[in-house]
């Protein structure tokens, strides 16, 4: 079963080659300027034109306005956008229509109590991103190398959106948590880096290898 992977927080030209060699499926722009992975307009338009046609670039924002949404849809080339703040269900509907592009919408998971968000989002999101839920008070809501018990998610593999698993993910624990999830989609930022902002090739590589020789229940 094919794995599909996202790597996210890429910052420069060299990230973007790295994921890509790796076979990556997805990367990763962070529009969060409290993270040590934001990019400027300049800087991420520069960057989605090293990527290679047939990898998806995705945009990260924290409950953004229109007026952030429009000027990054506006600078940068996209093929997703994913809302990793508090964005309401109608919310999730306004951006799938005001940019017509497909929207992920993360999800925190810390409890069993977290797993009804997935079912509030599922009819209205393209993608769900199963996420650890931030500590409180951390500054960013994701990116925090944080996991969660991924045996929350054991059977419950049925929602009918597509969703990636991410949080706290590394090349030594992403076979164990496609394993123990299901997950057919992963995402990693910092378990892939040498230094916050600035991807390691080498584990990048691992983390793609490491994932798809995972083998998963279903
Ligand atoms: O990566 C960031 O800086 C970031 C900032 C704000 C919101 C989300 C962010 N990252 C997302 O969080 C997941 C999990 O990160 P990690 O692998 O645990 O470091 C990551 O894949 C991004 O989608």
């Amino acid at each position: 079963m094919a794995i599909a992977v996202k790597v996210c927080g890429l910052t420069r030209p060299e990230d973007v080659l790295a994921a890509a060699n790796a076979g990556a499926r997805y990367v990763g722009f962070v529009f969060f300027p409290k993270s040590p992975r934001h990019l400027s307009l300049d800087d991420a338009r520069a960057l989605a034109g090293e990527v290679p046609v047939g990898i998806a670039k995705v945009a990260l924002t924290v409950d953004a306005d229109d007026a952030l949404l429009d000027a990054i849809t506006e600078a940068v080339p996209l093929d997703m956008v994913q809302l990793h703040g508090h964005e309401t269900p109608d919310r999730v509907a306004e951006v799938r229509s005001r940019y017509g592009l497909p929207v992920m919408k993360a999800i925190g998971v810390r409890d069993a109590a977290d797993l009804s968000e997935i079912d509030r989002y599922a009819g209205v999101a393209d993608q769900l991103l199963i996420d650890a839920k931030p500590p409180e008070g951390a500054v960013l809501p994701g990116g925090n190398g944080l996991a969660f018990d991924w045996r929350l998610l054991s059977g419950r593999k049925y929602w009918t959106v597509p969703w990636m698993l991410a949080g706290g993910l590394t090349p030594d624990n992403v076979a164990e948590a496609i394993r123990l999830t299901g997950a057919r989609q992963v995402d990693v930022s910092s378990g892939v880096e040498a230094a916050p902002g600035r991807k390691d090739a080498e584990r990048v590589a691992q983390f793609v290898a490491s994932a798809e020789s995972a083998h998963s229940p279903s």
